[in-house]
């Protein structure tokens, strides 16, 4: 087609590296303009030439059409523009990473089309022999990695009842992974799905996941577990809790299958996960001169809402321990769990090396059985709703959120603490590391709200908005039932969690050109109607296994606590108040984190790590803690993540040649710890490069977490925005207006103490002394202010 050259012109003309730290050059770059076939006039968008519109289908930023990395330049898609002056894909495929049959190149056929005993057979004793013949060493009470345990924790019941279902697929794995090697399978069938052998008629059948089935499809208010979002039945799972994380690219396993990537494209051994995040993650304070702690801790809360993995446990449910007691040496292969995945520690790492740790425990993530009951690769679990439905508020299935309802005026439970609505306190020992009476720790619909005191006061915070809005609901429809009570003022504070997402926070971390390019900015007026049944909302393994952890880079490793009138009253080691919630029955705590949270500027977000994170991490008692950085590369080769350079590649930019393409500091220490630029880790390269314009994170980040609320936004029925067309639950345009008001700043000065806070920044997530920015009474009539007299039911 005529736009061929086109295409090919501007992706070569893309990215002079100059999206990378430290680099001062200023440039737009990204994604290339459409040049046309001849002008050098790609820098002025109003000269470009147009391109045709799509027939059909949408256009799309190239990463939400990630067939196209495996297309023949002859198949490419044709070229379109999009708003914000880029281009993208028309785009056939949707979100499917692999090429459909036809176009694709001959697959194998000589393999058998179904299961054979023998293969049955010999998977199950290895199955079982994997399961019991392995010593079964838990993790003890009062260690960094029993904290780390926890941070996967839901209630009992659904662990035990996940557990099963990892079993199950884990076994389905191991088949796959038996008959691939029997028959010579090869890997690229394998990671495009294109092994059509079925469970089906095998024993395995029974591990298959039963379909979804709904009872009414018009509900007005969204399933507490996320079924039933998607009206056609056979995508009624899409977005549930316990249904597995998506991809946007195929799985980097060395087998295709389960097994991590453990070699370099040169086929030498990997660098360690330890030696990367010593050597190129140091720990640099650099204050951002924008944006406070609110913007981390409120994104955490996000990463709650929509993702929690959790990691394969031994038999009776307990946590496997791959090192040796203290983490002298990790456990022989013969005597330890299949899942294990340990972090060596090299003997002269500058600070491990003191405590003779030479092994960090680390267990791979559970699976969930094949979506389409065949042989294929492992799928990684959520279980929370994929969906940002405040579910860390309700919890992510029906039960969860009975325990945490008073059945009263449509109220949460909260533990009263002289006069202060605290969040309840849990009974559940596997979700505190302390026994202790006094130490104990708050229950609410996550479990992981222990992880921090900043995020326990943002736990309360929503908690307390739920009963606010329940209160004022009671008043104006004294005869409305507790549960409709509870069900709109649940759909309330789910718009209101949407709205300040979308309207407040995602511009902040990807800037305003990704929330134009993939249609994310909220209406002021009217109903959106961007809906689309073809979205799959599943959280996609990039976002929750890199992207999205950018947030770990932008925590600062002490809180300065200021007292009402500005000085510091005490700082706090974040290890301090990690799983250690007492200091929140202290009177004036609440009040005095928020304003922390608001005017203490978090961390940019940069190759640098708080070593509260990266040696402290859940230290409790103990003289060290876990690396969170060398958590996160190592969990991203765990769950089967791509280098850095497939995801450039994938955004329709160049992938990267040398090092030296990196500012020369930076390129020499990756030289340290990669082969080859080809083996850059996601997070790793997301984290080097600078941030886009108006944004946070760099380009590629910025693109994989703007698919991500691209997926909530047009794959969620329920949206806020959407009209009683496509949402049952839908708003009235007036109720809708009310919510538009929502703003964080208000949400804060409804639900504080007031004790210490009586006035926010206007615009919460910016620090005050920011030009433009500036403080504001609670009690100030120009702080907008949500009008709940719209829902007179
Ligand atoms: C406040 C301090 C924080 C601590 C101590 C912390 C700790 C952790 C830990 C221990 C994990 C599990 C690691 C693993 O084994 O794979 C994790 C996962 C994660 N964190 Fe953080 N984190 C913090 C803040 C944040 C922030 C601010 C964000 C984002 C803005 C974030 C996003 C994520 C995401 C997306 C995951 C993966 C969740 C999953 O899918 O299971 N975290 N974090
Ligand atoms: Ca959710």
């Amino acid at each position: 087609s005529q736009f061929e050259n086109s295409a090919a012109a501007a992706f070569s003309a893309r990215q002079n590296r100059n999206d990378f730290e430290g680099d001062q050059q200023t440039s737009e770059s990204v994604s290339p303009a459409p040049t046309g076939t001849t002008t050098a006039s790609t820098a002025t968008s109003g000269l470009l030439k147009k391109c045709l519109p799509c027939t059909g289908v949408k256009c799309v930023p190239q990463i939400q059409c990630p067939a196209h990395v495996r297309m023949e330049s002859h198949e490419k898609p044709q070229i379109c523009d999009l708003p914000a002056g880029k281009f993208g894909y028309c785009c056939q495929t949707g979100q499917n990473h692999t090429v459909p049959r036809s176009v694709s190149r001959e697959r194998r056929t000589d393999f058998p089309s179904f299961l054979s005993p023998d293969v049955l057979d010999e998977a199950r004793r290895n199955f079982e022999h994997l399961m019991h013949g392995v010593a079964q060493i838990p993790v003890r009470r009062g260690l960094p990695d029993f904290s780390h345990g926890i941070v996967f924790h839901s209630t009992a019941k659904e662990d035990l009842h996940n557990f099963a279902l990892s079993n199950n697929a884990l076994e389905q794995v191991f088949t796959t992974q038996l008959f691939s090697k029997k028959e010579q399978v090869p890997v690229d069938d394998i990671i495009t799905n294109n092994v059509p052998v079925k469970f089906t008629k095998t024993p395995l059948a029974q591990h298959c996941q039963a379909p979804v089935i709904c009872r009414n499809i018009r509900s007005v208010y969204r399933s507490h577990d996320g079924t039933c979002n998607n009206p056609l039945p056979a995508r009624s799972h899409w977005g549930a809790a316990g249904q597995p994380l998506e991809r946007m690219l195929p799985p980097a396993y060395e087998d295709g299958i389960w097994n991590p990537r453990v070699h370099s494209t040169d086929g030498t051994p990997l660098l360690g996960a330890r030696k990367i995040s010593r050597i190129l993650l140091a720990d640099i304070d650099r204050p951002h001169p924008k944006y406070n702690l609110l913007v981390m801790q409120f994104g955490q809360v996000l990463a709650h809402d929509v993702s929690q993995t959790s990691t394969v446990r031994l038999e009776d449910g307990d946590l496997v321990q791959c090192c040796s007691p203290g983490g002298k040496v990790a456990l022989n292969p013969q005597q330890s769990h299949f899942a294990c995945m340990p972090i060596s520690v090299d003997p002269d790492d500058e600070f491990y090396s003191a405590f003779g740790v030479r092994c960090l425990n680390l267990v791979r993530l559970s699976l969930v059985p094949n979506p389409d009951c065949q042989l294929g690769y492992g799928k990684q679990m959520s279980k929370v709703t994929h969906f940002l439905d405040a579910s860390p508020v309700y919890g992510s299935s029906q039960e969860a959120a009975r325990e945490l309802r008073s059945f009263r005026g449509g109220r949460l439970r909260m533990l009263n603490d002289f006069g202060r609505d605290l969040l309840p306190l849990t009974s559940d020992k596997k979700s505190c590391p302390s026994e202790e009476a006094g130490k104990s720790c708050f229950k609410s619909g996550d479990g992981r709200t222990n992880q921090i005191i900043s995020l326990i006061t943002l736990q309360i915070l929503f908690a307390r908005e739920h009963n606010r809005v329940a209160d004022i609901l009671s008043q104006i429809n004294p005869s409305a039932s507790d549960e409709r009570i509870f069900q709109e003022a649940r759909r309330i504070v789910i718009a209101e969690v949407q709205h300040i997402t979308y309207n407040e926070f995602l511009p902040i971390i990807i800037g305003p050109q990704q929330m134009k390019r993939f249609r994310l900015v909220p209406q002021h007026q009217g109903y959106a109607h961007d809906y689309s049944p073809d979205i799959n909302p599943a959280i996609t393994n990039e976002f929750s296994g890199a992207a999205y952890r950018m947030g770990h880079s932008s925590v600062d490793g002490k809180f300065h606590i200021r007292g009402e009138h500005g000085h510091i009253d005490e700082v706090i080691n974040i290890p301090d108040v990690m799983f250690n919630p007492s200091r929140m029955r202290k009177r004036e705590f609440y009040d005095d984190m928020l304003r922390t949270l608001y005017s203490q500027p978090m961390q940019q977000i940069d190759s640098s790590i708080t070593q509260g994170l990266s040696r402290f991490l859940f230290r409790g008692d103990n003289p060290f803690g876990l690396d969170l950085a060398a958590i996160n590369i190592q969990r991203g080769r765990d769950q089967g993540l791509r280098t850095y350079n497939d995801y450039l590649e994938l955004m329709g930019a160049r992938k990267l040649k040398t090092f030296d393409q990196f500012p020369s500091e930076i390129g020499q220490k990756l030289a340290r710890v990669y082969r080859t630029p080809d083996d850059i880790d996601l997070w790793v390269g997301g984290l080097l490069e600078k941030a886009v314009d108006g944004g946070v994170v760099g380009v590629t980040f910025a693109e994989i977490i703007a698919d991500q609320f691209a997926r909530f936004k047009h794959g969620d029925r329920y949206f806020y925005e959407y009209d009683a067309a496509i949402n049952p639950g839908a708003f009235s345009p007036n109720q809708l207006q009310e919510i538009r008001k929502a703003t964080m700043a208000r949400l804060i000065c409804d639900n504080a103490d007031r004790l210490t806070l009586q006035a926010v920044p206007l615009a919460a997530f910016v620090r005050a002394d920011h030009p433009g920015n500036q403080m504001i009474g609670c009690d100030d009539p120009n702080l907008p202010d949500m009008n709940l007299n719209a829902w007179r039911l």
